[in-house]
């Protein structure tokens, strides 16, 4: 499959991309009215083998897990807006590295995230709670390059569950977006990567309430642009 629309179109990715869609979902990639940045910055310890994540107190995204961003605002570069919001939600600072772009749009919305992901193992300051997000360590077991390469697991979800043990609390994947398995092993191998999630509101057989599934994805590993 090529690289969706909305996504940078000269990229060369590398395979095997992950993609797949909702059996009950038949049609193609929705079209996107306009289009929101963001940054979304997660760090980690590799010594310690812990992660940071923040929990969402409000807002959106509410009673998730996720790495520290928001909206870029006017006037400012992308990495200074995932600074801003780093040390705006969880009160540290750290030397990010541009590792992913995530376009993420949900039926009926007006708008679609476009996401800037960066990655962090060097940082100064002791997270802090803001009104915003509640921060925490999480166990992070980072699997080796050359293993992790060999022994890539073909579903994400089996592969996000074995990259993680320690006496810290597992990284709640349950209670993140549904799409972070898809990518999170990705980021935590260091690899580039761009993808694009769809979602649409479907029933949900526990509660019989409607939620977000996914209902189309994409995820490729980037090996080069063609300015880079
Ligand atoms: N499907 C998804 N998966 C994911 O992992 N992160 C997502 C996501 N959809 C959105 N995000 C991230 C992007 C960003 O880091 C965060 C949304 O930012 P915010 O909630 O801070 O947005 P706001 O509109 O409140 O912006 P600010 O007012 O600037 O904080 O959620």
């Amino acid at each position: 499959m090529s690289i969706p629309p909305g996504l940078p179109p000269n990229t060369m990715t590398a395979l095997p991309s992950i993609s797949g869609r909702h059996p009950d979902y038949k049609d193609d990639w929705m079209d996107i009215p306009r289009t929101k940045l963001y940054t979304n910055v997660f760090v980690w310890d590799e010594i310690e083998r812990k992660i940071l994540l923040g929990y969402k107190k409000r807002g959106f995204g509410m009673g998730l897990y996720n790495g520290f961003g928001g909206k870029v605002e006017s006037g400012e570069t992308v990495s200074e807006a995932a600074l801003r919001e780093l040390k705006e939600e969880s009160g540290i600072s750290a030397n990010i590295v541009h590792c992913g772009t995530l376009l993420f749009f949900a039926k009926g919305e007006s708008c679609a995230h476009l996401v800037e992901v960066f990655r962090a193992t060097s940082f100064a300051g002791d997270p802090t709670e803001s009104e915003e997000m509640r921060p925490d360590w999480y166990a992070l077991s980072l699997p080796d390059s050359d293993e992790n390469s060999r022994t890539r697991k073909q579903d994400p979800f089996e592969e996000a569950a074995a990259i993680m043990s320690n006496d810290l609390p597992s990284i709640p994947f349950d209670h993140m977006w549904p799409d972070v398995p898809l990518w999170f092993p990705l980021m935590l191998s260091e690899k580039r990567f761009i993808g694009r999630v769809d979602f649409a509101k479907f029933k949900d057989d526990a509660t019989g309430t409607l939620k977000d599934a996914m209902v189309k994805w994409w995820i490729g590993t980037i090996t080069a642009t063609s300015d880079s």
